[in-house]
């Protein structure tokens, strides 16, 4: 395991589970391993760490009771109501198992739009720092009964990594059915090998990992989790993938056990890493390529360099950035869509006219901006 991340040392730390660790096979849960989990952090929390569990396995759990086809993934009514049934079982396991190791657990349930819209991150934010402050062990899992086609994660890998960014945590631990990231999907290709530690996600990383999930219990696969790792790093959070195959996955994993580590980005200001780690967007802005030029060395986004502008957006909202090699910045917009449409490459000089107001300096402001 590479030195740079030691998870032991991590004052907080994200634990995720995935529903094929959670569930067995007929449907139940795992409840003698998941003792061991329990044990592992009660373990890590009487060592000074703050623990917050992302625990994944709702659909799977209700899917079973309600006698529905397909892991309850048929469709999306069926998660719902799965969901809906399988949580109250998550949630009843996971407080008898810490409670019996004298821990208090904490469910919150949330949705992508409030991690999404600043002001309900901050608030879901403050609640978990407060939750960790008095002792208690958050088990957070997205509300997946209330949760729509267009507005879910639909996986917790990237759920895990957004907890991370809001809890302030160091580390982000994703346990799952396989030990890291490999070269290929080892369940297809028996001459895959795990990589040990990756620093920067790029294209050839992204190739090497599936979106299915074998077990058919998961919904992300290994796609999902090399996006939860680009959001943890530009958080400063290390993210590793570890299996939990075996009992006491987590001590193992703390003892130095094998895994994939994502190293953590240099740190940047709270409201960048928001930015940096938020997953969707309101509008597109194009540019041409001396503006990306411009913005690559740190520059504002002017409008002289806007070629054409998608989306509807109003001035505040997070608007995507993107060049003539495809999208690689984002950031907040300094006026609405219609204006921003307006004002698309004309010069400062021009802009006051064409607006019959006093121009903002930028579209987008470098202070309100992180390239990607
Ligand atoms: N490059 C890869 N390296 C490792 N596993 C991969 C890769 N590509 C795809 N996978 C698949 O990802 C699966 C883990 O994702 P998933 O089933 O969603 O797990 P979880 O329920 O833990 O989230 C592995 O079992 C494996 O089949
Ligand atoms: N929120 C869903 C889990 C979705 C998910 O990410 O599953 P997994 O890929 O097993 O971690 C549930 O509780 O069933």
């Amino acid at each position: 395991m590479p030195q740079r991340f030691s998870p032991g040392r991590c004052a907080r730390l994200i634990v995720k589970i995935g529903s094929a660790l959670l569930v067995d096979a007929d449907g139940s849960i795992r409840r003698d391993w998941l003792a061991t989990v329990a044990a592992d952090i009660a373990a890590a929390h009487a060592a000074g760490q703050q623990v917050v569990i992302v625990s994944s396995g709702a659909i799977a759990l209700g899917a079973r009771r309600l006698g529905l086809s397909k892991g309850g993934r048929a469709s999306l009514e069926d998660a719902q109501a799965a969901a809906a049934v399988g949580q109250i079982a998550l949630s009843q396991a996971w407080a008898e198992l810490l409670g019996s190791c004298g821990l208090t657990a904490a469910q919150i349930l949330l949705t992508l739009d409030d991690l999404e819209d600043r002001r309900r991150y901050l608030n879901a934010a403050s609640t978990l720092d407060r939750l960790l402050t008095l002792g208690a062990v958050p088990v957070i899992n997205e509300n997946d009964s209330v949760a729509t086609a267009e507005i879910r994660f639909g996986d917790n890998d990237r759920l895990a990594a957004r907890v991370a960014q809001a809890a302030r945590a160091q580390g982000v631990l994703l346990l799952s059915d396989v030990d890291g990231l490999y070269t290929a999907n080892p369940h297809r290709d028996a001459a895959a090998t795990r990589i040990d530690e990756v620093t920067h996600i790029d294209a050839r990383i992204r190739a090497m990992a599936d979106g299915g999930s074998a077990s058919g219990m998961g919904s992300g696969g290994m796609a999902s989790k090399v996006e939860a790792a680009r959001i943890a790093q530009a958080a400063g959070a290390h993210l590793a993938i570890a299996s939990g195959q075996r009992p006491h996955p987590l001590a193992a994993f703390l003892a130095g056990g094998t895994g994939t580590v994502f190293v953590a980005d240099p740190v940047r200001g709270a409201r960048k890493s928001w930015l940096a780690g938020r997953l969707t967007a309101r509008g597109t802005i194009h540019v041409d390529a001396g503006a990306a030029d411009a913005l690559a060395r740190g520059a504002s986004l002017l409008a002289a360099g806007a070629v054409t502008i998608d989306g509807r957006f109003t001035r505040g909202d997070v608007v995507e950035i993107a060049g003539p090699d495809g999208r690689f910045a984002r950031g907040l917009a300094e006026y609405d869509a219609a204006d921003a449409v307006r004002i698309a490459g004309r010069r400062s000089a021009e802009q006051a006219d064409i607006l019959g107001y006093a121009p903002r300096s930028a579209l987008v402001h470098r202070d309100h901006m992180v390239l990607l």
